[in-house]
């Protein structure tokens, strides 16, 4: 395929003498809901952090809408990171310190949104999502699930191109699990973005569009490639 918005070929990648990919490749296609499973250890996280340009392989070609991203330097990685992507973790690491709304408004505040500006922005989106409520509460004022949903809407608020959600569930019950799931296919959806989402639950990775294992470094296509 060629007209992929991101795509990994023949990466290889060792921790010291522990290979994590063995010549893994994928292709992920514009609004796309890319389910990536496999056993652990098989090499999930590392494929995301090398597609996400936090890891640079050994060896291989990682491509962002035609560009090479295991080309470019730290800080143009950074850029690509802080303009293009958004990231959602197992556990939302939102800031202790901040208000949820405030949280939210951190990669506006990143990318040089003026604070008034993307306060409001911040609070639209969580009204929006139907989380207004929570805006003013600090991390350790919300429940596991509402936190996940919150750090889910920060990882949105750019209007990333590209969300990287790895294992966004794996800390909550399946039933908030499902209320998280559920928020990011609908922004998704509304917003064309496109998903990356490593999860070892068959449950979460039933909301993408296709699912591809990850053995031993290498990817297994589980389902075809949409065509186009
Ligand atoms: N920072 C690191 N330092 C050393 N080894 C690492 C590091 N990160 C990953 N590994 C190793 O690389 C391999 C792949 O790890 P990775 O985290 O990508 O697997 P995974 O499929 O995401 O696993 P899990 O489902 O348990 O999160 C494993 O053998 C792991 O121990």
């Amino acid at each position: 395929m060629t007209n992929a918005l991101l795509q990994a070929h023949d990466v290889h990648l060792s921790f010291g003498t522990t290979p994590a990919l063995r010549g893994a490749g994928i292709a992920v296609h514009e609004g796309e809901i890319l389910a990536v499973m496999g056993p652990s250890g098989s090499g999930k996280s590392t494929l995301l952090h090398c597609l996400a340009g936090i890891l640079v392989p050994d060896r291989g070609e990682i491509l962002f809408d035609g560009r090479r991203v295991d080309r470019l330097g730290e800080t143009a990685r950074s850029s690509l990171r802080r303009d293009t992507f958004g990231f959602v973790f197992q556990f939302g690491q939102l800031v202790p310190e901040l208000s949820a709304e405030e949280n939210v408004a951190l990669p506006l505040l990143l990318a040089g949104v003026r604070r008034t500006k993307a306060l409001t922005e911040a609070r639209a989106w969580l009204d929006r999502l139907g989380l207004g409520d929570l805006g003013r509460r600090t991390s350790g004022e919300l429940s596991g699930g509402q936190a996940q949903r919150v750090a889910l809407v920060r990882g949105l608020v750019a209007r990333p191109r590209v969300l990287f959600a790895d294992e966004p569930t794996g800390a909550l019950d399946s039933l908030t699990g499902e209320q998280v799931m559920d928020l990011m296919v609908t922004v998704a959806r509304d917003e064309g973005t496109t998903i990356v989402l490593v999860t070892h639950e068959p449950r979460v990775a039933a909301y993408a569009d296709r699912e591809v294992v990850v053995r031993d470094g290498k990817v297994l296509a589980l389902t075809a490639e949409p065509v186009g």
